[in-house]
């Protein structure tokens, strides 16, 4: 039998609906613990419960202990495979955070529920039981952190929550799954390009993000140019553009040396330096912002706050992103 270290972290798939004001709350103690011994025959579980918190409670902290959990039993060399259940909100988060910064080749799952555990398909036990089936699979290694919700296979680089409550909520914009379940078997359809591995022993730096809009001016960029900020990231428009009139104030953050690196707000597509115009991406990269290559501006928020513990030259943080 595979041994499948299952750390459980909170999120609605530990919640209950209360019957008469429809309230979803957080069990004192998580009923996936009791239910996870259901899922035993598959294979041999660790279980561990870190911290139990909503999933907007969970911070870059918390991550990082999961990473150190993790980190602790590949050294002891006791485990074939992670399976953590999580929050939605912020799961993307946590997995992306796991992909840059775990350096293994077994199987890391997160899942989570969309539904409390006593609504009526109720979805948590039944993405927990398809996870820890992944995970036992020889053919779930070397494919970096995955998210396993709804019958799919998702990585943590691509996948991004999509709505606010239907259970097909996790999708990859990009990519689409890079695999599905079925009651008999676990298909991947093609091979994840992995991230390199980042080095990250403690989480000092703030990083901020901000979505740039229609009309935007440099109201926000100064008020973080006036205030202590070690980094930026900025969900620019469509391909890599800003309104003109906010450039003055992204200027004087640029002369304070904070390095800033460029989303887009579109959730397909990579951003470039293609318009000329004022504000386009040909000047931004003139200007020194740092250009990122596909991801959302809360997962280039994590990579930005984890850089930037071992390195703030500019370049070496161009080349992290590219
Ligand atoms: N479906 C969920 O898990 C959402 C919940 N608010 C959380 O992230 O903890």
């Amino acid at each position: 039998m595979k041994r499948i270290l299952v750390l459980h972290t909170g999120g609605t798939i530990s919640m209950y609906e209360d019957e008469k004001t429809g309230a979803v709350k957080p069990f004192d103690q998580n009923p996936l613990i009791e239910k996870t011994k259901e899922i035993s025959s598959l294979a041999e579980l660790i279980v561990e419960s870190p911290f139990h918190l909503p999933s907007p409670h969970i911070t870059p902290k918390e991550m990082l202990i999961l990473k150190e959990r993790i980190d602790f039993h590949l050294k002891n060399n006791d485990i074939d495979g992670v399976v953590i259940t999580h929050g939605t909100d912020t799961l993307e988060e946590t997995a992306y955070f796991l992909e840059l910064t775990v350096n293994t080749d077994k199987p890391i799952i997160l899942t989570g529920a969309m539904r409390s555990s006593n609504e009526v398909g109720a979805d948590g036990l039944y993405n927990f039981l398809t996870s820890v089936r992944t995970a036992i699979q020889d053919h779930a290694a070397k494919k970096g952190v995955l998210v396993v919700m709804n019958d799919e296979i998702h990585t943590a680089k691509n996948v991004t929550k999509t709505h606010t409550s239907n259970v097909s909520t996790f999708q990859s914009p990009q990519l689409g799954p890079i695999g599905i379940i079925t009651k008999k078997e676990i298909l991947f359809y093609h091979e994840p390009i992995r991230e390199r591995k980042l080095p990250v022993q403690n989480l000092s730096k703030k990083v901020e993000l901000i979505k740039a809009y229609a009309g935007m001016d440099g109201f926000l960029f100064d008020i973080l140019s006036e205030r202590k900020i070690d980094g930026l990231v900025i969900e620019a428009l469509g391909q890599g553009n800003l309104p003109p009139r906010c450039l003055p104030s992204l200027q004087k953050l640029l002369d304070q040396k904070i390095p800033v690196v460029l989303v887009s707000r579109c959730f397909n597509g990579i951003v470039e330096d293609i318009y000329a115009y004022v504000g386009g991406g040909a000047q931004l990269k003139k200007m020194g912002v740092i250009f990122s290559n596909g991801l959302n501006g809360q997962k280039a928020r994590l990579k930005l706050q984890i850089i930037l513990e071992t390195t703030s030259d500019r370049k070496e943080i161009d080349r992290l992103f590219q």
